[in-house]
């Protein structure tokens, strides 16, 4: 079965929660162009996310953030991870519903923790205790993602390509996004 993807579905949530390697799957499954607003980042600037917080700091990661997010969703439809603190902002999530649908993809925190602990590719857990901030963030952040149209739960067992299933599976109970075709 095919399907016809009508408006972009943006992954939102926490950093760890499969934004990128889930999204990148469900792209595949729904033959529809992924796009990734960190990655964006990244190639744009020739430079990875940390050093752009070191040299530029984080309000201008947000200013480009907000940038690539309204370019990526003038495109045609398309699956587009965020970085994990992009739907905080009140006029991203305007831009994203005026334009497409938020998913959130809900992990709990110790799902997260494994899956970020061994990396230190994200900034804001350059912490002397980056448990606790990752903690912190989760708890100011939930109640946000909570406003995302759709809410997908990631289960530990599940591979990336049982989770892209399990968000296809979601998409298709919302007609104005996702029709069999
Ligand atoms: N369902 C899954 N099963 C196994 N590993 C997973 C699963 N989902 C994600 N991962 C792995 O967890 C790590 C973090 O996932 P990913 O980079 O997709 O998170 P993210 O939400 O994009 O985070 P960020 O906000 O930092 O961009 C990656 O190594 C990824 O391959
Ligand atoms: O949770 C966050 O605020 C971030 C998550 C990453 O995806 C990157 O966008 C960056 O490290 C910030
Ligand atoms: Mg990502």
């Amino acid at each position: 079965m095919g399907w016809k993807l009508k408006k972009s579905v943006v992954m939102v949530g926490m950093m760890g929660a499969g934004k990128s390697a889930v999204g990148k799957a469900t792209a595949q499954l729904l033959d529809v162009p992924f796009r990734d607003s960190d990655a964006e980042i990244e190639a744009a600037a020739n430079m990875t996310i940390a050093e752009i917080f070191a040299r530029d700091g984080e309000d201008f990661f947000r200013k480009k953030e907000r940038q690539v997010i309204a370019r990526l969703l003038e495109e045609t439809p398309s699956i587009l991870s965020t970085g994990g603190g992009a739907y905080m902002s009140e006029e991203n999530r305007r831009l994203i519903s005026d334009h497409g649908a938020a998913l959130w993809l809900d992990a709990d925190l110790d799902l997260l923790w494994n899956r970020v602990r061994h990396r230190d590719t994200r900034p804001l857990l350059r912490t002397a205790d980056p448990r606790a901030t990752l903690r912190d963030l989760y708890d100011r952040r939930v109640p946000i993602y909570r406003m995302a149209e759709i809410a997908v739960q990631s289960l530990p067992g599940l591979s990336v390509h049982e989770m892209a299933g399990r968000v296809v599976e979601a998409l298709s109970e919302h007609q104005d996004l996702l029709e069999a075709a």
